[in-house]
């Protein structure tokens, strides 16, 4: 395991033990939450932690499940207590982004009716500004050209996310532009840019959404309380 996946795996396992019984947790989506589930499965089987999960994506739902921790779909719930995330990169002021798996669509709607929102990181997520990390669009594959031009023509570096010699898929089937940003220096102005243009689903700016982050550190977990 890699020192990163250690610290990773340290926020995951330090993360579970806030989910109280008998609760609804919102399970976010990418490697840092891969262990952060596997932690939660250990809880359930161990010690008959009772949870309901509503999962960000088709990765995490199946993986909680093979652990045996139920699930069910964001409209099949009244309310989530506690959303437990990743991010890619988190300034001092607790803005974030997040997208670098591209499920930044569901994890926004699972976040924003969360009661409250943790995020797990390891430590070169922490960031004095945010956009050394691009900032990733879901976007709808009609029109996603004419988009694209006109990202480019605002200056934002626009790229498609390609695997394979093909466009990313999210899980709603649309398509993720990535945006080179290199600095960030005033995320909310980028937020209510992107938030008018059409054929933009959601963008990975992640604002005034966050409670509390988990920082990996080698000598152990931090704590921080963003609000
Ligand atoms: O936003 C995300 C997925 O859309 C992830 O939370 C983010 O990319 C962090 O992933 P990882 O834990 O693998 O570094």
């Amino acid at each position: 395991m890699t020192h990163q996946d250690e610290l990773k795996k340290l926020v995951g396992e330090e993360a579970v033990k806030f989910i109280e019984n008998n609760t609804v947790v919102g399970l976010g989506t990418g490697s840092t939450v891969k262990f952060m589930v596997d932690a939660l499965g250990k809880r359930v089987k161990d010690e008959g932690l009772s949870i309901i999960g509503v999962p960000t994506s088709e990765r995490t739902k199946q993986q909680a499940n093979s652990l045996g921790i139920i699930t069910k779909g964001i409209d099949e719930v009244d309310h989530i207590d506690l959303t437990i995330d990743g991010a890619d990169q988190i300034d001092k002021n607790f803005q974030g982004i997040k997208g670098g798996g591209g499920a930044h669509l569901w994890e926004k709607i699972v976040a924003i009716n969360s009661d409250k929102n943790m995020w797990i990181v390891d430590e070169s997520k922490m960031a004095d500004h945010l956009g050394s990390f691009p900032l990733p669009l879901e976007v709808i594959p009609y029109g996603s050209q004419q988009l694209f031009k006109r990202l480019k023509d605002k200056g934002y570096s626009p790229e498609f996310r390609i695997k394979d010699g093909h466009h990313v898929k999210t899980d709603s089937d649309n398509d993720i532009i990535d945006l080179h940003l290199h600095e960030i220096d005033h995320p909310q102005e980028i937020a209510n840019t992107l938030d008018h243009m059409t054929g933009i689903v959601e963008h990975g700016l992640f604002l005034d959404i966050v409670n509390t982050v988990i920082v990996g550190h080698e000598d152990g977990p931090e704590v921080l309380h963003a609000r």
